[in-house]
């Protein structure tokens, strides 16, 4: 049995080209230094890959920065803005992806969203209609060579066509089917020069084939993949697909000269079902995803064995491969000192990922393969109890009844309650929450966890930046303010950290998009909280101010999403435990006069499935209520926030405005405003903060524009109902950038009410 991984993880398991790519931006090392970061990581990643034994090994799975800007760039979808600063090739993709201001020009960064269900996030390729798509770049060519150098055959990857044009952002009048001939010519090119290179095999990832798609969709597919495998000469195209089954298109794909197609039988609801009711080729090879790309426990080979069996009748040739690509799991358990063997035995992250291949494939290999040695020792481990059990939380969770998910008053009558209470003034100022985690925020905390400092020390430290946060918050003009969550590492391992139920590792970061990392939580077992999470500093803060203090929580449905979910129970179980745990923390700050309270969803839309008609059935009918359920308990008076990052939501507007919140801030500064439209239209009640600048980018935004965007809303939306405040938390920004931004836009505020 031969076996693939579709991608690695390219970090680096101690972060080195998070830390690399930052210094270079700061100007302290080299581009030359960054480049050999680069290279040692590759080269870690393909000899690991090589030492268990896996036969298709990526390569240009590294990036800089994104695999989807990698691919916008191969093939010269550059905007005109970015190629005018005159930077080099290099300059100009982090141009794109974080956008410059400099003695060059000033322009913004491509927009950035979601990667399909992931706490990815990929650069929006943009197409103007004067885009010359065609093959402009080397570098899926170079690393190919340079593995080739290190005596590894790799097999290349790129992101397909389909998906490329599926995720790319138009600008002008075209649209992707403008650009049909162009992009299949451009992949025909990548082909034929993959064929002189002496390429064996080549993965083009098309994801986008895992949601609904429509004839249309069909069509362009065809048309594009009917040119481009004409020009295979040699080379094998592997179509991999990931996060899902391939319903619409499973005989289309049949039907197409691919000598290889990868289907998810993790994510993939239906994968076994097509392959048993169409077939498979006998001429095609099977990359089955049978090892879960997204998660972190040992893979049961039983389940796998079992899979591959029921396959194996229906399919010639079969390699077995990981279901997605590795990137979204941690590299390794080999630096997490403090988790438990006990525990660490149900672990496998990317390095262990590796090596359940190498097993499987032993096992595979053997006459009886149920009886290999590590077969029946993976067996006896998924038969030992996993999960730790708390029975009050579940009585608790049981004896809910819909009274616990409604909140009273309607909103119409609190809105008029908050109105008198907060007296606040058109246009309300306000900020998502994080203020910068700068080096000296990180090091205390370093210092504190190394033991280097009391906790006594650590906290000290906290209150005093809490101080000066609020301190300036005022002197600025902010109407309501927040203490800053500088005792916050990450808004999800925080509430990790504290609740029962969860384990957190040391070192188990995963990319979230460009340098940024995230370290999720893992759910051990039933989730509870034995005390107050953030009463402390957040009652700290009030006591410094006379104007409204905003208390800071992470959502239920976030919280979940963003961590490694148990695979016993349901997540709305899991998502229910986790709202009653944040429904006392809830209680807890409003009776400590702490009067408006938001409570963060920016993974809501995350994990909405990637089809429709899935969506209510096993997503939003209990992903809603669980955050009604932390907020029902609280008084009229008390003014419940939420936050989103992204404005995609249009479709599931009236689902959002059912979480009863009385304010939502999202995203809406580098998207168009289409959003403003929905809300507009569907009578939105909630009261709504559309940001007004990106805090992805350092850049400072002009009062002018930021102006220009408020006077663009208030042509759709009801000027009571409308905030003002940046799009999401400021805690990647640094102090001088972030005060200079929230400057213009309170100034901004105050000169649009002017000339009301
Ligand atoms: N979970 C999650 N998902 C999210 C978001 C989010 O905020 N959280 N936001 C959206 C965008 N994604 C983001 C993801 C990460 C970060 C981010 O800022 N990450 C930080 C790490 C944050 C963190 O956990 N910091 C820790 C650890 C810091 C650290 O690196 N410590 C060093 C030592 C530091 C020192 O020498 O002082 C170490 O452990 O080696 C802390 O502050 O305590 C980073 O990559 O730089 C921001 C946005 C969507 N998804
Ligand atoms: N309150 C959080 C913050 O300001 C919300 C961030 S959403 C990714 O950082
Ligand atoms: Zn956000």
């Amino acid at each position: 049995m031969q076996t693939s991984i579709i991608g690695y993880p390219r970090v680096g398991a101690l972060r080195e080209l998070k830390f690399a790519s930052e210094n270079y931006f700061k100007g302290e090392i080299s581009i030359d230094e960054l480049h050999q970061t680069g290279a040692n990581l590759r080269a870690a990643h393909w000899k690991i890959q090589q030492e268990n034994g896996i036969d298709y090994i990526p390569s240009n799975d590294f990036s800089f920065y994104d695999g989807l800007l990698d691919t916008a760039c191969l093939f010269n979808i550059i905007p005109g803005r970015y190629q005018a600063l005159g930077l080099s090739s290099l300059e100009t993709y982090f141009a794109m992806a974080r956008g410059y201001q400099g003695a060059q020009g000033d322009v913004k960064a491509l927009a950035m969203k979601k990667w399909f269900n992931t706490n990815y996030h990929y650069m929006v390729p943009e197409i103007t209609d004067s885009t010359s798509i065609r093959l402009a770049g080397t570098k899926l060519f170079d690393e190919l060579l340079e593995a080739k150098q290190q005596d590894i055959v790799t097999k290349p990857v790129v992101i397909g066509p389909f998906t490329l044009l599926k995720l790319a952002k138009y600008t002008g009048v075209k649209q992707a089917n403008d650009f049909v001939h162009d992009a299949a010519e451009a992949y025909a090119a990548t082909l034929e020069q993959l064929n002189e290179l002496g390429a064996a095999w080549v993965q083009l990832e098309e994801p986008a084939l895992v949601t609904d798609l429509s004839p249309e969709d069909i069509a362009l597919f065809t048309q594009l993949y009917d040119r481009i495998l004409s020009a295979k000469g040699n080379v094998k195209v592997l179509v991999q697909t990931y996060f899902g089954d391939i319903r619409d298109c499973y005989p289309t794909l049949q039907a197409l000269p691919f000598d290889g197609i990868g289907i998810d039988f993790i994510e993939g609801k239906q994968s076994l079902e097509l392959v048993k009711q169409y077939g498979f080729s006998d001429d095609k090879v099977l990359f089955a995803g049978l090892v879960n790309g997204k998660n972190i426990w040992k893979n049961q080979y039983k389940r796998t064995l079992g899979v591959l069996q029921e396959l194996s009748a229906h399919v010639k040739h079969i390699v077995l491969s990981s279901s997605c690509s590795l990137l979204h799991v941690p590299y390794t358990l080999q630096h997490e000192t403090k988790l438990s063997d006990a525990s660490k035995r149900y672990l496998a992250f990317a390095e262990e990922k590796l090596q359940e291949f190498a097993h499987l494939k032993v096992i595979g290999a053997q006459a009886d393969p149920y009886a290999a040695i590590r077969y029946l020792q993976n067996e006896e481990l998924f038969s030992s109890a996993r999960f730790t059990n708390n029975e009050a939380v579940q009585a608790k969770a049981a004896a809910l009844t819909e009274a616990d998910f409604t909140r009273l008053p309607a909103f119409s009558e609190r809105e008029t309650i908050q109105k008198a209470r907060f007296n606040l003034p058109l246009l309300p100022t306000t900020t998502i929450g994080s203020f910068p985690q700068t080096a000296e925020v990180r090091a205390n905390r370093f210092a504190f966890k190394k033991g280097e400092i009391s906790e006594e020390q650590y906290k000290q430290f906290n209150f005093e930046k809490i101080a000066a946060c609020i301190a300036r918050q005022e002197e600025i003009g902010l109407d309501v303010l927040v203490h800053g969550e500088f005792e916050r590492n990450d808004m999800v391992e925080y509430f990790g950290e504290s609740l029962d139920g969860f384990m957190f590792t040391e070192k188990a970061w995963v990319q979230s998009y460009g340098t940024r990392c995230v370290k999720p939580p893992i759910v051990w077992g039933d989730i509870s909280r034995s005390k107050p999470m953030t009463v402390e500093y957040s009652a700290y803060a009030k006591s410094l101010t006379n104007k409204p203090l905003k208390g800071m929580l992470t959502g239920p449905v976030t919280i979940l999403n963003w961590s490694f979910p148990r695979e016993d129970i349901s997540l709305k179980d899991s998502a229910f435990q986790i709202a009653l745990a944040i429904r006392d923390e809830v209680l807890d700050l409003e009776a400590n006069q702490i009067e408006i309270i938001q409570i963060d969803e920016a993974a809501l839309r995350e994990k909405l499935p990637l089809r429709k008609s899935d969506w209510q059935s096993e997503y939003l009918s209990w992903a809603i209520p669980a955050f009604r359920l932390v907020h029902s308990g609280v008084q009229a008076e008390t003014q419940i926030h939420t936050h989103m990052c992204y404005s995609q939501f249009s479709d599931i507007i009236r689902d959002i405005d059912a979480m009863d919140a009385d304010v939502i801030t999202f995203e809406a500064s580098r998207s168009d405003l289409a959003i403003i439209d929905v809300i507009n239209e569907c009578g939105f009640q909630t009261e709504v903060g559309p940001g007004v600048y990106d805090i992805h980018s350092p850049r400072i935004p002009s009062v002018e524009e930021i102006k220009l965007g408020l006077n663009r809303m208030l042509e759709k939306i009801d000027i009571a109902k409308l905030w003002v405040n940046p799009d999401c938390g400021l805690k990647t920004r640094g102090d001088k950038e972030t005060w200079a931004s929230l400057e213009q836009l309170v100034q901004a505020a105050k000169e649009v009410r002017a000339t009301l």
